[in-house]
């Protein structure tokens, strides 16, 4: 049991309130909130008007700060906020003890691993990590004194730098029949295929489906809402890679060109760019990049990789850990075995998937929240629209068992019973809307089978935070002091208020825009993203601060690298351990090291994100709760609010105390356990807002697993380690006979089971919150960002890389302080910021520099 008691009150020492402004924390009595707790606090729908802050009408929060033009910041010797730590004393005190030497005592940490002794909330990685997560564990911790005598922990020092094989070591000529042969086509034949491949294109695949039907109607809006944008550039890669795929199906028919064979590099297309129409011609041409030497990276994500200098480029296509498993080898969804389609999903997500909910109790919403900015940072799928930039409407004239409509759709069937959309009215309701993702040209734009548009940069990069052109990036920057733009809302620094923002919900005018288009998705993303533009503005300040004969551009890039390489920090030290469980990272080669320089660089490694990895393994929707929980500045819970009510809206922080009590709500809500039990919010109820149902994202992932081809959860157990299932008892090795029982009503064959389906219901990995097939594609994922990210924040000996001071400090930082440099109201964090709190993870005064260490950007001066 963990305890009813814990909190921090015992371990820590809260500093003495002189501020007057703020009462500090009493000690906790409960660390995380218990189900029934949840389901006591009283869900209100918050009407705006009843919040007592004085800047409640949206309309004269606009006029008095229109897009933050009229700000300027003020570098007073004063601390800005006169109940925040003052950053001028930090300085000074922080630079002398900037030296490595300072966490330099060496130590012999717990399980015989040598270490050196640091603050609790610097060893993450390791007592951060499941294996410790004991209320017992404060006692497990081996105390030692670090720099000027104050008392830290036995930090193991479990860093790697070497190279570790990769988790997967996929050789395509084993599976899938391919045998690595080109088959060679005469230049008239390709000259066929693209012609025809035209004139298919413009007769079937641009047919418009608008009708512009009823925007209300479930089988009209359909998955399109997220995303109510369809930009030319989509459009027009979106068109090509639709013709070289019709193109490659016709060399295939024809000539016995094997769509496969691009896994190896395929048939050119540029080199016959003469029989494609000027614009496609010219994508083909530019993706010929020169590239030159810089020391940062580049806004688009180009030129990472100097020899493949447009894998992980925003706008280009995704890779595939293992040949797809197309039903026409190209473009088609995934068949079964028999070579038929799949079984509805709809049905099996109803019984086999039902909602029920689970709590993890260890973890906390706050973990779930990073890992879905970490998971935009890396993919953004757009999905097909019509020619007039509006919902195509697969379910016009669709009838199940039926052909699609168009080559864009692949729709949703109801069933005749369905248990939510027939109880709710809609007994003629028969069709979800869901369109297919838009394919793009391969990164080398040639023949082969599809590859789906990504029009995210690839890496871990922030690329949310800083847009991915160079004309995103100008709307973001405030073009002064290296800083990013923002508003105020009442004594809050918020992402800039933006009416054209895509904020779905026309009821809400308070909308807020970043870098990335799904900023407002959910108030989570939102308050995630204006952390990261908090804290870079923080950066950037105390840059200017130290250099102010930087101009604008030089801050403004030195912040986005430093802030770039904390979040890294953060994923790779905090969040992944946990996730992944700091072993096998370890043993892979995952974790970063915590002293020196890593130089794993492989440029023959693509940094690539996976369609695996965005189409299954990453999406842990299972694991979100459905309300968002304010809490005080006690950590106790005032009120919850349904999360279907806040969807694409920033309604939540026109009262701005929200935004903290939305953080620490987040940390004592427990995430819910991955597995086959979904919240309503995100199965029947996604992106309901004011209307009386949603939509289903569990049903959503099955039918984007199949949209990608992605192979099935057989072929990646293979991959994986484990035995390849040939009977379904072949399961029990790692999930519950029962659910297999189940799962086996659905699927005709083993062989048939969905990626996502079959790893969401797998048993978790030792330490882990996922189960072991997931576990091997997340982790073989995070491996490639950091073998194949030539940025990548601990590599060493390349012109761009951090000093090693420099490196130090970035590796002070913890997610934690992050929290605390990043908001103005929040006064006490949990050290390890994505648990619950616990007598194993205190909570530490945000004015405590020395439990909660915060980097010093001395080793930027410029002299
Ligand atoms: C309330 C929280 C969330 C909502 C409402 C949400 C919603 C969505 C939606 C609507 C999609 C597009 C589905 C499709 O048609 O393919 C999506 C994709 C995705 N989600 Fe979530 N999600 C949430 C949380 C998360 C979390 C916690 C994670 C991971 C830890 C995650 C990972 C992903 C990934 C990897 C994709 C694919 C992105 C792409 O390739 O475009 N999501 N999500
Ligand atoms: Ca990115």
């Amino acid at each position: 049991q963990l305890g009813e008691q814990g909190g921090g009150g015992g371990s820590v020492d809260f500093p003495q309130d002189t501020s007057g402004s703020f009462r500090m924390a009493p000690p906790l009595t409960a660390y995380f909130l218990e189900d029934e707790e949840l389901e006591s606090i009283i869900i209100e729908n918050p009407d705006a008007d009843d919040y007592p802050e004085p800047d409640d009408d949206p309309e004269e929060i606009l006029n008095r700060f229109p897009r933050a033009a009229s700000y300027q910041p003020q570098y007073s010797s004063k601390p800005q906020q006169s109940y925040s730590y003052s950053h001028q004393n930090y300085k000074d005190s922080s630079s002398s003890h900037s030296s490595s030497s300072y966490y330099n005592t060496k130590c012999s940490g717990p399980e015989g691993l040598p270490g050196c002794c640091k603050p609790l909330a610097l060893c993450g990685q390791y007592y951060g990590t499941a294996v410790h997560y004991k209320a017992e564990t404060s006692n497990y911790y081996k105390s030692c004194t670090y720099g000027y005598g104050y008392q830290g922990v036995c930090c193991p020092d479990i860093g790697y730098s070497g190279s570790a094989s990769l988790i997967i070591n996929y050789d395509p000529k084993r599976y899938g029949g391919y045998d690595g042969k080109y088959v060679n086509i005469p230049q008239y034949g390709i000259k066929q295929a693209l012609q025809h491949a035209i004139a298919y294109h413009d007769r079937y695949y641009r047919h418009d489906q608008h009708l512009g039907r009823d925007e209300d109607d479930p089988s009209y809006w359909g998955n399109g809402v997220v995303q109510d944008l369809y930009m030319d550039e989509v459009k027009d890669l979106g068109d090509l890679g639709a013709i070289l795929a019709i193109a490659t199906k016709y060399a295939s028919k024809t000539y016995g060109y094997k769509p496969e064979s691009y896994y190896d590099g395929g048939l050119k297309i540029s080199d016959y760019g003469h029989y494609l129409p000027a614009k496609y011609r010219e994508i083909c041409d530019s993706f010929d990049l020169k590239c030159y030497p810089s020391k940062y990276r580049t806004i688009d994500g180009s030129c990472n990789n100097l020899k493949y200098p447009t894998v992980g480029k925003a706008y280009s296509g995704m890779g595939y850990i293992r040949i797809p498993r197309y039903s026409d080898s190209v473009y088609q969804p995934r068949y079964g075995s028999d070579h038929k389609p799949l079984h509805k999903v709809r049905p099996m997500r109803y019984t086999a998937l039902p909602d029920k909910d689970m709590a993890d109790k260890s973890v906390n919403m706050l973990f779930v929240t990073y890992g879905q900015l970490v998971a935009h940072d890396v993919s953004h799928v757009p999905f097909y629209q019509s020619e007039d930039g509006k919902f195509i409407d697969c379910c016009d004239g669709y009838k199940m068992g039926d052909q699609e409509v168009s080559e864009k759709c692949y729709a949703i069937a109801l069933p005749p019973d369905d248990g939510f959309y027939k109880s709710h009215r809609r007994e003629s309701l028969d069709c979800l809307n869901f369109a297919r993702s838009v394919i793009a040209p391969n990164y080398q734009c040639t023949l082969g089978y599809t590859t789906k548009l990504n029009r995210q940069t690839h890496f871990h990069d922030c690329s949310i935070m800083y847009g991915i052109s160079h004309n995103e990036t100008d709307k973001v920057r405030l073009k002064k002091y290296g800083m990013l733009k923002f508003s105020k809302v009442g004594h809050q620094q918020f992402l800039p208020i933006d009416k054209d923002a895509e904020c779905f919900n026309s009821s809400s005018d308070f909308c807020f825009s970043s870098g990335d288009l799904r900023t407002t998705l959910q108030p989570g993303v939102l308050v995630g993203q204006t952390v990261m533009m908090k804290l870079h503005n923080y950066i950037a300040k105390k840059l200017y601060r130290l250099n102010p004969h930087w101009n604008d551009d030089k801050l403004f890039y030195e912040a986005r690298a430093i802030t770039t390489a904390i979040f890294q920090h953060i994923t790779y030290t905090e969040y992944l351990p946990l996730l992944l469980g700091w072993r096998f990272m370890y043993d892979y080669g995952i974790l970063p090291p915590s002293k020196g320089y890593s130089y794993d660089y492989d440029p023959e490694v693509k940094p690539w994100t996976f369609h695996e990895f965005a189409g299954a393994a990453f999406r842990h929707h299972s694991s979100i709760y459905g309300k968002i929980v304010l809490a005080d500045e006690y950590y106790k819970a005032e009120k919850s609010l349904p999360l279907e009510e806040y969807y694409n809206s920033g309604i939540i922080l026109k009262n701005p105390y929200n935004y903290e009590k939305i953080i620490r709500g987040f940390m004592i809500v427990p995430q819910r356990k991955i597995d086959k039990y979904y919240d309503a919010s995100v199965s029947d109820l996604l992106l309901k807002n004011n209307r009386t149902f949603g939509l289903d994202l569990p049903t959503f992932n099955v039918k984007r697993g199949r949209d990608f081809g992605i192979g099935s959860y057989n072929d990646f157990r293979e991959l994986c380690g484990l035995k390849r299932a040939y009977s379904w008892k072949d399961f029990y090795d790692v999930i519950d006979p029962d659910i297999v029982a189940e799962l086996a009503k659905f699927y005709r064959y083993p062989d048939d089971l969905d990626l996502y389906t079959g790893g969401v219901v797998e048993r978790h990995i030792k330490d882990s919150y996922i189960g072991p097939t997931w576990w091997c594609i997340v982790g073989h994922q995070f491996q490639t960002w950091k073998r194949g990210d030539r940025f990548f924040y601990t590599h060493g000996g390349m012109p761009h890389s951090f000093t090693e001071a420099q490196l130090d400090e970035i590796r002070k930082m913890s997610m934690a302080a992050v929290l605390c440099s990043a908001t103005s109201y929040l006064k006490t964090v949990p050290t390890f910021a994505f648990r619950t709190i616990a007598t194993g993870n205190p909570l530490v005064s945000c004015d405590d520099y020395n439990s909660l260490p915060r980097l010093s950007l001395a080793p930027w001066k410029d002299y």
